[in-house]
């Protein structure tokens, strides 16, 4: 059988790094990773490209917070529209913030690991915020290329770099990361795996930090809103048990977990009014309210 991916090759830059790096672990390419590369090579929707167009900050997670009634001012505006992405645009950025938050204090000189780092907006975010280096990991030639861009655009090429290559298995010294996070990007992977890398690469005493959308163990099972999000996705979203159990069994110790559902649902309320919905908003919204569905964020020490 030919597992070989044809749209992207996710060997080739993982491969150039080689040179650069003393450890170095082969990208394994699955069909399923493919698949992925692929949606994410021909994702272009709406709903991501006028958000970021706002400040050139390209996110693809959702957003926290409360909406500013204020700013959104009156709906029957010819502007209000305009000012309905700003303020979507708004709460997604201060998801990032938050995350950002949780890796405490980081020098100019650490790098940063963003695994599964999309168009590349909190890699943008945290080097503003910490003046240091970030390596960002994506399956998507696509999206690589445009954060990329973007860093060169800015003039931070040199400080923020996306490569196209398997975050299982990264071309990253063991022990040299300061701190490694996975926003929204959790739920393409095996858990294990996950975590046995970002604890490979991650230096003793370094933080790990995840904002993730999980199942709940009190539902019981994954419910038809959560099977509706996977299948709209070809994700596959683990439970939160899961996410505990893999982090203690990679030397990886929770230093907060924090609950965002309640936070995350005006976003979502916000957004189903809008003209840029995609469909899913209902799956979300009906999942974080029956408590099938929970938006959360986890700090772990690396030990
Ligand atoms: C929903 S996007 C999140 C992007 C980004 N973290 C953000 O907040 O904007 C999911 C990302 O995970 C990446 N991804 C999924 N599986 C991956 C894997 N095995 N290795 C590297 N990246 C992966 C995709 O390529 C995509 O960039
Ligand atoms: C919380 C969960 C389960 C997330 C799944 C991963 C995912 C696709 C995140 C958002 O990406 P996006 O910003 O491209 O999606 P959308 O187009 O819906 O805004
Ligand atoms: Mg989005």
């Amino acid at each position: 059988m030919d597992l070989s991916v044809t749209s992207t090759d996710l060997s080739t830059d993982a491969a150039v790094s080689t040179s650069a790096a003393s450890v170095f672990i082969p990208a394994p390419v699955t069909p399923y990773q493919g698949d992925i590369a692929r949606y994410w090579d021909g994702e272009a929707r709406p709903v991501n490209l006028r958000l970021g167009d706002v400040d050139g900050l390209y996110h693809h997670h959702y957003g926290i917070g409360a909406v500013d009634r204020t700013a959104l001012g009156d709906t029957d505006d010819s502007a209000y529209e305009k000012r309905l992405i700003a303020e979507l645009h708004r709460l997604e950025s201060a998801q990032a913030e938050l995350l950002l938050d949780h890796f405490g204090p980081v020098e100019r000189d650490d790098t940063l690991v963003d695994a599964g780092c999309g168009r590349g907006g909190s890699m943008v975010m945290a080097h503003q915020r910490f003046g240091c280096k970030v390596e960002g990991v994506t399956l998507s030639a696509k999206q690589a290329d445009f954060a990329n861009q973007r860093a060169h655009e800015l003039g931070i090429e040199d400080h923020v770099h996306a490569r196209v290559c398997n975050m299982l298995g990264t071309p990253f010294e063991t022990g040299q990361i300061a701190a490694s996070w996975n926003n929204e990007s959790s739920m393409y992977v095996d858990l294990h795996d996950l975590f046995a890398e970002h604890s490979r690469i991650l230096e003793v005493g370094g933080r790990y930090v995840t904002i993730t959308g999980c199942w709940n163990p009190r539902y019981g099972q994954p419910s038809k809103w959560v099977s509706q999000i996977n299948a709209h996705f070809e994700c596959n979203i683990h439970s939160r048990r899961e996410y505990l159990r893999a982090m203690a069994d990679n030397r990886l110790v929770p230093q907060a977990v924090v609950d965002l559902t309640a936070a995350t649902l005006p976003y979502w309320e916000l957004r189903a009014t809008s003209s840029l919905v995609t469909g899913i908003e209902e799956a979300f919204i009906n999942s974080y309210k029956d408590g099938s569905f929970q938006y959360l964020l986890i700090a772990a020490d690396r030990v």
